[in-house]
């Protein structure tokens, strides 16, 4: 490209950028917002962004150490939205006034900010350098700013670097080495994530250039399928590289370029006919393992029985469903470990294959531990793998364990509560170093995991009661979520037609009937969804091909209604219509559908569940009122008797 069209490129790129600002409603007088992020919220993306933080801090910074030292500027790695999450670097040339504007947490989007690096490169997708008046904003045009954006190994934006400085400084070579630098930080990223696994292939044109950030990599599997590739390599070779195989892209067999000794420069010639320089490396860890656990079925290593659902039939509608279905789903892409609280039989481990199979990560494995399922004394050899001749009774080939088979995929540990104390110190070691160690063996393995594990105890109890080890209980509750019990949920009528639907024959053509589906919904389930899919296979079996009615409902069904005084005053009258003599049920229970004046004697666990709602819903009555299935008029009585109105 020539000079003038570079010129003629930033015009356009700092015009559009000002038309944008005029757009927002910005004018050259507006003030910065320079308000930093809650103190939560920016630990939250710290540790979102760890990787690249840290990545960035400690493999690229240092080698421009030197240059970024003389040359009196800042440096601010920010993620996609224009958050900083890190900055660097001396801030002598700033006046006191002007230091806010360097702060971790400030997010420097043009809507807010106008013209600046970062929310400019995240506007356009392409390097940028904003001289001093360039800035929309008056305030800002104290700097100078260069950035550049970093993808991730998918190519989607991760975030942008910028370095800033004073205005009166040569700025010649900073966009040039802010560019590099987020070539590198790109580089190690995949480097990062692919090198256990994977061959990696640097080439360039030249072997002189053959170091360099700018070089073309990628990542090839065992078989030569191109899984990755930076950016510079598709440039290079001016072609898409996604999916293809190797062969198809040097005309070198990749069985030859695989026996090439690590680091021993080849030269490679492109099916276009260009000479290129290359290295390859081989795959750090055994490549037998990695292809061993993508290929691994679910159902081998997790002695799971629970159906597939997807993830958007996990609700149908109600809010805490689905807040938990968007929480989770956001930072399973993210290094934050999910604890879910629940009863049991709520849907915990059906929600975690969900996820699982939503997320990234889903060719790799779910391995779902029970922890109350393995005896105590074989949880840990079971866990983190063992070598040949550890104990007596050991496999004499040795196990690999159940974490290490999780390696890339999500490891769930289902009633974490119930794990040994020894376990939980080793475990708790596994996820701070992110390596395991296998019994009897001096050597470790790192590992990559999601990390999800559900209780149906409160943990913090357990923690208090010294059961369970605090650090362990803050390692593993990033985001912690509750699922609902099933007499609570909102969506209760479509989640029973949906689960009745799965479970009917072909042959039963009948839908559930208005009055069953209302008698369903007021039911208690104590043993929540669990229990509504065994209620609903045992009446279908009962019936036949013939339409569902009471008859055909087990006892305990009945048991659990009528011990449940509230359900049971609700579903009298269904009941009364339905019923055809079924023993289980007297109707003549004190228990009339006027509830109201059983009100102060109403069991505890309807109180509470009264409380909870009404807190849930933010004292809002008709909400909670309608989440309850009652009247206004019974939850005043019953708000009275908790003395709250
Ligand atoms: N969303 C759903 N759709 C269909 N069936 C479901 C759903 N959620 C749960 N189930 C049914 O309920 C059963 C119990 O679910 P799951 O094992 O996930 O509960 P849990 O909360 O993990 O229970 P526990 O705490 O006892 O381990 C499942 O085997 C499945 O039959």
């Amino acid at each position: 490209m020539r000079n003038d069209d570079l010129v003629d490129d930033h015009t356009a790129t700092i015009q559009a950028s000002w038309q944008r600002c005029e757009e927002y409603g910005l004018s050259h007088q507006s003030s910065p917002h320079l308000e930093r992020l809650p103190e939560a919220d920016y630990r939250n993306l710290q540790w979102m962004y760890g990787d690249l933080v840290k990545t960035t801090a400690t493999e690229v910074l240092p080698y421009y150490e030197n240059i970024l030292s003389n040359s009196k500027c800042m440096v601010m790695l920010a993620d996609a939205k224009g958050q900083v999450l890190q900055s660097w670097g001396d801030s002598r040339f700033v006046t006191p006034q002007q230091k806010p504007f360097f702060r971790e947490g400030v997010s420097w989007q043009e809507r807010t900010n106008g013209t600046n690096a970062i929310g400019t490169v995240l506007a356009s997708g392409q390097p940028v350098q904003v001289l001093r008046d360039e800035h929309y904003l008056k305030a800002n045009r104290f700097m100078i700013g260069s950035a550049a954006p970093i993808y991730d190994a998918n190519h989607d934006l991760l975030g942008v670097l910028d370095v800033s400085s004073d205005a009166y400084l040569p700025q010649a070579h900073t966009l040039g080495m802010v560019r590099l630098m987020s070539q590198s930080v790109e580089n190690r990223l995949i480097f990062k994530k692919f090198a256990d696994e994977h061959f990696l292939i640097t080439f360039n044109t030249n072997i002189d250039t053959l170091d360099s950030q700018w070089s073309g990599l990628l990542v090839v599997n065992e078989d030569g399928m191109i899984i990755s590739a930076n950016r510079r390599a598709e440039l290079l070779l001016s072609f898409e590289l996604s999916m293809i195989n190797i062969s198809d892209v040097f005309d070198t067999r990749f069985f030859d370029m695989k026996h090439q000794p690590d680091n021993l420069p080849m030269r490679l010639r492109t099916q276009h006919g260009y000479q290129m320089q290359a290295i390859i490396r081989k795959p750090t860890q055994a490549i037998v393992d990695a292809v061993d656990f993508r290929n691994t079925p679910t159902k081998n290593t997790a002695p799971t029985h629970s159906p597939t659902v997807s993830l958007n039939r996990i609700s149908f509608g109600d809010p805490r469903v689905d807040k938990c279905v968007q929480q989770a789903s956001r930072l399973i892409e993210k290094d934050i470990p999910i604890l879910i609280h629940g009863e049991t039989g709520v849907g915990k481990e059906v929600f975690v294959k969900a996820l699982h199979e939503h997320s990234s990560r889903h060719q790799h494995s779910l391995v779902a531990v029970n922890c109350a399922a393995i005896p105590s004394e074989l949880v840990e050899s079971e866990l983190f793998g063992y070598v040949k001749g550890a104990f007596t009774g050991a496999n004499q080939k040795g196990a690999i364990g159940l974490i290490r088979k999780a390696h890339k995929g999500t490891l769930f540990l289902d009633e974490i509560g119930e794990m040994p104390t020894k376990a939980q110190a080793r475990l708790l070691r596994v996820l701070q170093e992110r390596k395991v160690t296998p019994l009897g063996s001096t050597e470790s393995f790192p590992i990559d995991i999601r990390l999800i594990s559900a209780t149906n105890r409160s943990l913090k109890d357990e923690v208090q009661q010294n059961n369970f080890r605090q650090d362990l209980y803050y390692r593993v509750s990033g985001l912690n979520l509750e699922l609902p019990p099933l007499r609570e949920r909102l969506d209760k009528r479509q989640l029973i037609q949906e689960i009745y639907k799965m479970e009917a024959s072909p042959e039963q053509t009948h839908p559930l009937s208005e009055q069953l589906l209302h008698l369903f919904e007021q039911h208690p389930w104590p043993g929540n969804i669990r229990q509504l899919v065994s209620v609903i296979q045992i009446a279908l079996a009962m019936a036949d091909s013939d339409p569902i009615n009471s008859s055909h409902l087990p006892d305990d069904f009945f048991n659990d209604l009528e011990n449940s005084p509230l359900a049971m005053a609700q579903a009298a009258d269904t009941v009364a219509s339905l019923q055809h003599g079924h023993p289980a049920i007297s109707l003549d229970s004190q228990i009339t559908h006027s509830d109201i004046k059983t009100t102060d004697t109403l069991s505890d666990d309807i109180q509470a569940q009264t409380l909870n709602m009404f807190e849930y819903y933010e004292g809002n009555v008709s909400k909670t009122a309608k989440a309850l299935n009652i009247s206004r008029n019974t939850l005043y009585k019953r708000l009275k008797v908790a003395g709250i109105r």
